[in-house]
């Protein structure tokens, strides 16, 4: 039986109107539009690309956008006085800094930096333990699309078997968090994890990302189990043409939807619910901020 699709795009596309939704009532009733800045230091091809979309989604959801763009030389005094004007500015609701950062500037200095009030991709180390320990924080963008897509198709996840692979701060390890305070029963799993394989076999939930093209194939995948690819890589596509690319993820596709009950394609899957969840977290943000109920739906 061919696995359901779980439709990215669309779910966005989704909870980008219920965010567009309490931003109209944040407007009409409170008189408060929300806002994010996104810093981008250097001129990288892909983040610039990044920045771009989320920028336009952000005016198209009806908040206000403020890009930030410095040279790629810039010190980290300069960036942390920006960060600090930012932290002040009432009308700054969230604070992206684009990832990765030129070498010469400390990641975990400079996001440390950022009020964590204002964190909304959920990196600062205490919004880092406030998830650990289940207490309100914000939630990385990308577990958390992957989670809502997760309940969504399941429902409950209570007493259901998950695997993560990978380990990272940014979505390995918030996502095992979010999993585990849905009741599942985690396992991280990573590149000295022994027989990966017999692992991943046992998941009714398999999340990859690990960043490493297909590396998932379709035989470690139980009969019946969800997959979420967060995997975005660009590998060559020499079918397509001399010197084309295309996108693939972490799993391989055909060979994984032939065995799965659900799952995410790559790109149209974890991608763009990674933005709705920027724009999700900064409403949130604001209405924290301002002490108002926040938005149903659209937190962890
Ligand atoms: N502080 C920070 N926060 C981030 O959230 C962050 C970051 N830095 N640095 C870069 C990565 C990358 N990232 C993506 C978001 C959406 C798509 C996305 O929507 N991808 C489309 C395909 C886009 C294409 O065609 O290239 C899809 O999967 O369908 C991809 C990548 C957020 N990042």
């Amino acid at each position: 039986m061919a696995a359901e699709i779980i439709d990215g795009k669309a779910f966005a596309a989704k909870v980008r109107g219920q965010v567009t939704e309490h931003v109209t009532r944040l407007k009409e009733e409170h008189g408060i539009t929300p806002g994010l800045a996104v810093v981008l230091v250097g001129e990288d091809p892909a983040s610039q690309v990044y920045v771009r979309s989320k920028g336009k989604q952000t005016v198209e959801v009806g908040m206000n956008s403020y890009e930030h763009k410095l040279d790629a030389d810039t010190s980290e005094a300069d960036l942390l006085a920006l960060i600090d004007q930012l932290n002040k500015d009432s009308e700054v609701h969230g604070i992206l800094v684009q990832l990765p950062l030129p070498k010469h500037l400390d990641e975990d200095l400079v996001i440390n930096s950022i009020a964590p009030e204002k964190d909304v991709d959920g990196f600062h180390i205490s919004n880092v333990g406030l998830l650990g320990t289940g207490q309100k924080s914000m939630v990385p963008c990308t577990p958390l699309g992957c989670l809502m897509m997760l309940r969504d198709y399941h429902g409950s996840l209570s007493g259901l078997d998950a695997v993560v692979i990978g380990r990272s701060n940014i979505v390995g390890k918030p996502m095992a968090q979010l999993l585990l305070g849905d009741s599942c029963t985690v396992t991280i799993a990573h590149s000295r994890t022994k027989d990966l394989p017999e692992v991943v076999r046992r998941a009714d939930i398999v999340v990859a990302a690990v960043g490493r093209p297909e590396m998932v194939p379709g035989d470690w995948i139980k009969e019946g189990a969800t997959v979420i690819d967060v995997g975005i890589n660009r590998i060559d596509a020499p079918e397509k043409g001399e010197g084309k690319t295309r996108l693939v993820g972490d799993v391989h596709y055909e060979s994984a939807a032939a065995r799965a009950g659900a799952i995410t394609p790559v790109p149209g899957g974890v991608g763009p619910m990674t933005i709705a969840c920027l724009l999700a977290n900064t409403v949130t943000a604001c209405c924290r901020a301002n002490n108002l109920s926040e938005p149903e739906g659209l937190t962890a």
